[in-house]
């Protein structure tokens, strides 16, 4: 008989899931001591939300559905659009979120949803948000333990201020577009020749995808490319950034690229990607969007970051991080004469937030290693730990046992 599975079917091992929720309470824990608020938004989006605006998920990518009405919804491609239609305040708030997105790329079909955990700070435009925005991702991919990866930081204006004086079409842009991205320099000599460009802007494009690696290198080289007001004031920008970036104590995890494009389209400022050295794909993509907020009424200036909550168990199961195996703390084994007692027994333990199981003593598993077991039967009372035989006298003093040794664990 055919299986009605989808092959994606991810996370559907206990294990996988384990490590996966371990993950989400880090990052609700470290997003919690920076100030955010946890959020989430509707599965279901208007179309129309992301076809009439720009800058948006390519439509092609979107999942769509269609209600009981015929109305066009989709799978929500994205969290940071509907944040941003409903934070239109100029107060700060900082929000964050663990979410299913749903895209599908003509490159990756069977890939339709993935988990992102991501925080937007809503109104702030100082290179100190920035700044703070990126440590916090620095200080989650810590508390994760990974220790070999780096924040590529680039700018969404640098390259585009320059090819603004390059007078492209769009299909022209969105080619050299890919070429700076890959850093595919065979191709992009050619292609920039065949467009007939002066000397000097040629050569600065050209350019454009060697902007990598250490910050005051990159900052030098550009510094000879900068051709006019706007884009010496983007330099500016990173450098201000950067700066404060320093004062954190976190510039060995950076790197800069100002080749560097992200997926979407509505970032205007400071961008930046985190690569793990085990992994080719970036694990988490952000950038400040300052005017995306302004297609739904106020322009509120914004900064965010999502972490690509999959990739990154791939990763800690590629390092063979095993989960932090949380067993019962507790057995009981019980014959039917105390069945009442223990069985109360351990209500109130768990009422104290310790893990047990209870068993009908002809069931019982005795094969738990590292469990304290509790035998409570009518011929034995006893408490039997890795380190100790306790004969106890109540219910209560076995309670009270239980949560000493609990403590002290
Ligand atoms: N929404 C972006 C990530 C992001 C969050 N905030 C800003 N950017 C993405 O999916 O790639």
């Amino acid at each position: 008989m055919q299986k009605y599975v989808l092959s994606q079917n991810k996370n559907s091992n206990v294990e996988d899931f384990q490590m996966r929720e371990q993950l989400i309470a880090t990052f609700i824990n470290r997003f919690s001591t920076y100030g955010y608020k946890q959020v989430r938004t509707s599965t279901f989006e208007q179309y129309d939300l992301y076809s009439n605006i720009t800058g948006t998920v390519n439509k092609d990518e979107m999942i769509k559905v269609i209600d009981t009405s015929g109305k066009v919804l989709v799978l929500r491609p994205d969290v940071t659009i509907p944040l941003a239609r409903m934070n239109t305040a100029t107060t700060n708030q900082r929000l964050f979120y663990v979410l299913d997105v749903f895209r599908q790329s003509i490159e990756q079909i069977d890939q339709k949803e993935s988990t992102q955990a991501g925080v937007e700070l809503f109104g702030d435009r100082s290179p100190e948000a920035d700044a703070e925005v990126i440590v916090l991702a620095i200080h989650t991919l810590k508390d994760l333990g990974f220790k070999n990866f780096k924040i590529e930081l680039g700018h969404a204006g640098f390259f585009k201020e320059l090819i603004q004086q390059a007078d492209l079409n769009q299909t022209q842009f969105e080619t050299l577009q890919t070429y700076i991205h890959s850093k595919n320099l065979v191709e992009i000599e050619p292609f920039l020749k065949g467009l007939g460009l002066a000397d000097d802007l040629r050569n600065a494009i050209q350019l454009i995808p060697m902007m990598y690696g250490n910050p005051a290198d990159v900052i030098n080289e550009a510094r000879k490319i900068i051709r006019n007001a706007s884009m010496q004031q983007v330099l500016q920008n990173i450098i201000d950034v950067y700066d404060v970036l320093e004062d954190y104590g976190v510039a060995d995890s950076i790197v800069l690229n100002l080749g560097l494009i992200n997926n979407m389209d509505y970032y205007s400022g400071i961008i930046f990607q985190g690569f793990l050295d085990s992994i080719g794909k970036p694990v988490l993509m952000g950038g400040r969007y300052d005017h995306l907020g302004k297609q739904f009424g106020d322009a509120t200036p914004a900064i965010g970051f999502a972490f690509e909550v999959d990739y990154l168990v791939h990763a800690l199961q590629q390092q063979g991080k095993a989960i932090v195996e949380i067993g019962p703390d507790f057995i009981i084994k019980y014959d039917k004469t105390k069945q009442k007692a223990a069985l109360q027994t351990a209500y109130r333990l768990r009422n104290e937030g310790l893990q047990v199981l209870t068993y009908l003593i002809e069931d019982a598993d005795t094969n738990s290693a590292k469990t304290a077991i509790v035998n409570y039967t009518e011929a034995e009372q006893q408490l039997i730990t890795e380190k100790e035989s306790y004969a106890f006298a109540s219910a209560d003093d076995l309670v009270s046992k239980c949560l000493t040794i609990k403590e002290g664990k």
